[in-house]
């Protein structure tokens, strides 16, 4: 059986851009775009375990404002399973620190970048609920 992934993913938005990394040139899915996030580490909740690997990898904090999706791809190396959630900025602007390149989007432009292939489902669902996802921010700012 393949081995399962878990993984958490932040969806971060700004002035009605979506904050897009590019992953580094590791081992797996090198230069691939991606949701900022990382490995769930055993005992550790989903959210908190996005909140260490955002400020490790952006050297930001930020707050989950709510779950938004889970999706599950076959790679070769093992099943990813990605939760990702809607995230906000609560101090300074996120720095590339790990990755090799970030980006601000609009969901429009999205589908320009070339995501790992687990991300896929999010981004249509980004463009699908958009509108309902920045309301979300602007009522809890
Ligand atoms: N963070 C993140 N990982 C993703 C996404 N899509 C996707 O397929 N992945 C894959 C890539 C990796 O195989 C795995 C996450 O591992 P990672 O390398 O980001 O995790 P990590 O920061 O904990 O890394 P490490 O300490 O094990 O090196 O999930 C995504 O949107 N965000």
């Amino acid at each position: 059986m393949n081995k399962i992934i878990n993984v958490v993913a932040a969806v971060i938005i700004k002035n009605g851009k979506f904050l897009c990394t590019q992953r580094a040139n590791t081992k797996y899915l090198a230069y691939k775009w991606e949701f900022p996030g990382g490995k769930v580490e055993p005992g550790e909740q989903l959210e908190n375990a996005l909140i260490r690997e955002i400020k490790e990898e952006l050297g930001c904090n930020i707050s989950i404002k709510k779950y938004l999706l889970t999706t599950e791809h076959n790679y070769d190396f093992g099943t990813v399973k990605i939760n990702a959630f809607l995230g906000q900025l609560i101090d300074n602007d996120p720095i590339c620190l790990e990755h090799n390149m970030i980006c601000w989007l609009d969901s429009s432009k999205l589908n320009d970048l070339d995501w790992a292939e687990a991300d896929l489902p999010i981004v249509s669902y980004l463009q699908k609920t958009e509108k309902d996802l920045n309301e979300r921010l602007i009522l809890e700012a």
